[in-house]
């Protein structure tokens, strides 16, 4: 059975609409990220501030390529992974790439107390955030089987793409409201 993988920017809701997929869909739930620190034995912000951005994100295509061997579970990808084709090519095809699409509005207010991620933790936060998310938009919704509105609730929207994949064949692209 193929992978349901979610994509989309930080705070879009990956790694807790995917908890909620698996409780509900009876699939094994999988982080990226977690299983990238798990691998590296540190976080990804201390593998940023140790070894930089461009070493994370070869252990995050390796990630990419060791995870798109399984079957069955739901992933959550990290919020960039998806912005590079190689990583989009290790599932495209044979796992549905979900993009969780939610306003940059949003996914601000849920992430105005996040000191997690490295990518954000700059007094220029806003302008970065606002210029990653534009330029990243394009990208995930091409990369994407399928795309759903996050705003919902976290329960809420994992049954919208529960239904969206067991209805959908890889090739459409719906666009449903959570
Ligand atoms: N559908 C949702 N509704 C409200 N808050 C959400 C929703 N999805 C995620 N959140 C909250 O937003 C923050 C980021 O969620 P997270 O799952 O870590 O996003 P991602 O993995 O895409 O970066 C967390 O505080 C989480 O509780
Ligand atoms: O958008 C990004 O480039 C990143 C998103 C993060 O994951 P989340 O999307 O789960 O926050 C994590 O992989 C890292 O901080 C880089
Ligand atoms: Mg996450």
């Amino acid at each position: 059975m193929n992978n349901i993988v979610l994509c989309g920017f930080m705070g879009c809701g990956k790694s807790t609409v995917g908890k909620n997929i698996a409780r509900k869909s009876g699939r094994k739930f999988l982080d990226m990220d977690s299983y990238i620190e798990q691998k590296a034995g540190m976080t990804v912000s201390e593998i940023f501030e140790k070894y930089g951005e461009e070493k994370f994100r070869d252990m995050e295509h390796d990630a990419c390529v060791e995870l798109a061997e399984l079957e069955g579970l739901v992933i959550a990808s990290g919020g960039g992974a998806f912005t590079f084709k190689r990583n989009v090519e290790a599932f495209k095809g044979k796992d549905k790439i979900v993009f969780l699409d939610v306003p940059l509005g949003i996914i601000k207010n849920r992430l105005k107390n996040d000191t997690t991620r490295p990518l954000l933790q700059r007094p220029d936060r806003d302008r970065v955030m606002k210029d990653l998310y534009n330029n990243r938009y394009p990208i995930y919704h091409a990369a994407a089987d399928i795309v759903i509105k996050g705003q919902n609730t976290p329960l809420k929207t994992a049954f919208a793409i529960i239904d969206a994949v067991n209805g959908t064949d890889v090739a459409e692209k719906p666009h449903k409201n959570a």
